[in-house]
């Protein structure tokens, strides 16, 4: 899978992209990173990427000239498609299910803003789908991107082992289950003697039954929506109305 960022602020990325996991993803060729400097295409003799906002008012807008040329540029880089996603507190909320979908497409093209915003008319004619990862707001479109990629990049065929995927948070709309490690005694705290029983069904069971506990404690709106969605099978209600719900 390819991912082209555009960005005003590439250094930004060394680090999140460029350790761990997906710099070894990258390295194996599981996925590619490619970084856009917007400014590469500012011809102006200053190099400007953004300008004062007509109809007045404080801050920078992000010039569509520039912008347009970077992200036509890049399109044009690799015969590839993919949707050109910007990241911005305004756009459509990120999570599990929109970061599988993601993953499955050959190409992500994300562009990030910065300033008081970019020109409408670059998102009326450029932009094919604005992502938010949260109601707040960042002094850029950067973190956001490194997210996007982060939880992208890692659903990928091969970057991680398919099973853990399978087991985590909001894989089904379910919480994770509670994870143990050596020593079995840690500052007279002991690991659930289920775990060490080697009852394989039993400790599947139990797992089950933390996530369905958790979920139903913590974020009792994923449970409705796991319901919603029939993930939840005869043995989690019943446990479920056990507990009331
Ligand atoms: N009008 C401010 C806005 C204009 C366009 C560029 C963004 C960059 N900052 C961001 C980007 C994304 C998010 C998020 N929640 O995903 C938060 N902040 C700022």
């Amino acid at each position: 899978m390819r991912f082209d960022i555009l960005t005003l602020f590439p250094a930004m990325f060394q680090g999140p992209l460029t350790e761990s996991i997906l710099k070894r993803a990258q390295q194996a060729g599981k996925i590619a990173i490619h970084l856009h400097d917007i400014r590469q295409w500012a011809t102006d003799r200053h190099r400007t990427a953004d300008d004062t906002p007509y109809g007045g008012g404080a801050g920078m807008v992000m010039k569509a000239e520039p912008l347009a040329a970077a992200i036509r540029a890049v399109r044009a880089a690799d015969e590839q498609a993919g949707p050109t996603i910007l990241l911005t507190p305004d756009g459509e909320l990120f999570n599990q299910s929109i970061a599988r979908e993601l993953a499955a497409l050959p190409r992500l093209i994300l562009v990030c803003g910065h300033y008081e915003g970019i020109d409408e008319r670059v998102r009326a004619t450029l932009i094919d789908r604005e992502l938010s990862i949260g109601d707040y707001v960042l002094t850029g479109g950067e973190l956001a991107a490194m997210v996007v990629v982060d939880a992208v990049a890692r659903l990928v065929p091969g970057v991680i082992d398919s099973e853990s995927i399978v087991e985590e948070s909001h894989s089904d709309f379910l919480l994770e289950y509670p994870h143990y490690t050596r020593p079995a005694v840690w500052e007279g705290l002991s690991v659930p003697p289920v775990l060490l029983s080697g009852h394989h069904g039993e400790i599947a069971r139990w797992r089950r039954a933390e996530r369905l506990r958790r979920t139903l404690a913590r974020r009792p709106d994923l449970l409705a929506r796991a319901a919603a969605a029939g993930v939840l099978t005869k043995a989690d209600l019943a446990l479920l109305a056990g507990w009331g719900w």
